[in-house]
């Protein structure tokens, strides 16, 4: 089998070569290429076909000797297949990658006013399925267009929001393109953006309890397609949420929260281990970074500073994926931190009975009863945490 590759200008965040090796068994690798550089990567005939991503989405059609009817109305060409005779033939599966998103997410454009940000290859096919599948009005937020980020209170009445840019991807974590607060009318937030898993505009959604998702099921639906295009054979659409939920599964950092001394240190080793992944423990870091331990922390600088570092080691931590990451029991204690683990995180609440407790080298757990502590606690744990595991039964 030929082997296939993906385009684009920086591919270091691209998860397509996981996902295509799920879908079939063929090489496929990451081409960074220049603009100049792109006709006679295309020529090389030890490749079957090409995905392209930003920013030749639009720059690849005069490279092509064939494009569909989808990729021609949209003007955009994400897939190229060379075909027997050595003629490009260029696709846009992201147009269906796109329908399939809105779909998975139960996310309904008919009818509604949507705001999309962004102008680039990835925004052209966005308006296409969006207009096909009746929105009232769609409105281009770009920075320099008509419609720009100075002026966009003219359209805070949209309904719905699909974020193109790429204002908030890894490694920019925690950056939104705007401000959710100012959009009463909103009814559904998209975000292509994979990397993180929810990024700050998805978990703001999320937060007012507004349908929201990120890309990556668009990015695995289009990928589907292009892998049936490269391997000439049809892939059930179940073969989407399998590839998800196995991208996630590999990707999503496993996340341990609780109680001083409930065993996150413990377990966390224990399970990166079996998982044989890298295990990460934000109090070892904090240690490391300020060259004390944290009771001469907590003695010589006080405890808000010991937050203040925390939060940046745990942000340190969270932007990267597949890790077990062990916090420290009072990581809930600020708000702040919730969309930082959030972002890329499964979240494990440990639980131990208080009695079982090790309070040694925890200057909180020695100057606070741990019943109190935990009332103060526990209603955060549970808000934060996606599952608990009970760590009561003795270890060796
Ligand atoms: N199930 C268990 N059985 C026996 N000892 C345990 C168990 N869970 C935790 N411990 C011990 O309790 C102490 C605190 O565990 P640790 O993993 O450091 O907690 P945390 O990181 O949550 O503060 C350690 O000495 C650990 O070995
Ligand atoms: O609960 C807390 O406020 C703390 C827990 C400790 O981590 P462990 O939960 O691993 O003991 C450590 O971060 C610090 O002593 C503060
Ligand atoms: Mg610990």
């Amino acid at each position: 089998m030929k082997k296939f590759g993906l385009i684009g200008e920086k591919l270091g965040h691209s998860y397509s070569p996981l996902i295509h090796s799920k879908f079939g068994d063929y090489e496929y690798e990451l081409c960074e290429a220049k603009e100049e550089e792109l006709e006679a990567l295309l020529k090389k005939e030890e490749y079957g076909g090409f995905n392209i991503t930003i920013p030749y989405k639009k720059t690849v059609l005069k490279l092509c000797d064939e494009i569909s009817d989808t990729a021609r109305a949209i003007g955009s060409v994400n897939t190229i297949i060379r075909s027997e005779d050595g003629k490009l033939k260029g696709y846009n599966t992201d147009y269906d990658g796109f329908i399939y998103l809105l779909k998975a997410a139960k996310i309904d454009v008919k009818g509604m006013k949507c705001m999309v940000l962004g102008s680039g290859g990835a925004s052209l096919t966005v308006q296409t399925v969006l207009a096909d599948m009746g929105a009232s009005e769609i409105v281009i937020i770009s920075r320099k267009g008509e419609n720009n980020y100075e002026n966009i209170n003219r359209h805070f009445d949209s309904e719905i929001i699909v974020n193109t840019t790429p204002v908030g991807m890894y490694p920019g974590n925690g950056r939104t393109p705007v401000n959710l607060d100012d959009f009463k009318n909103c009814r559904g937030v998209v975000d292509l953006i994979y990397n993180p898993n929810k990024t700050k505009l998805v978990l703001d959604a999320m937060a007012k309890s507004l349908p929201a998702t990120g890309g990556l099921a668009m990015l695995v639906a289009q990928a589907k397609e292009s892998s049936e295009f490269f391997q000439n054979k049809k892939i059930e659409d179940e073969e989407i949420e399998n590839a998800i939920d196995e991208v996630r599964s590999e990707t999503l950092n496993a996340i341990l929260i609780g109680m001083p001394g409930a065993g996150k240190t413990l377990l966390g080793k224990e399970i990166a281990d079996r998982m044989g992944r890298e295990f990460v423990d934000i109090d070892d870091m904090i240690v490391e970074h300020e060259g004390m331990s944290i009771p001469e922390i907590f003695e010589k600088k006080g405890e808000s500073y010991f937050r203040k570092v925390e939060t940046e080691m745990l942000e340190q931590a969270c932007v990267k994926t597949g890790l077990v990451i062990a916090t420290g029991g009072g990581i809930v204690k600020k708000k702040l931190n919730y969309n930082i683990i959030k972002q890329n995180g499964v979240v494990i609440w440990i639980k131990r009975d208080l009695d079982k407790l090790e309070t040694d080298g925890r200057p909180l757990s020695q100057s606070m009863p741990l019943d109190q502590m935990y009332e103060e606690r526990k209603d955060a744990y549970s808000y934060w945490s996606d599952f608990f595991i009970n760590n009561n039964e003795e270890r060796e």
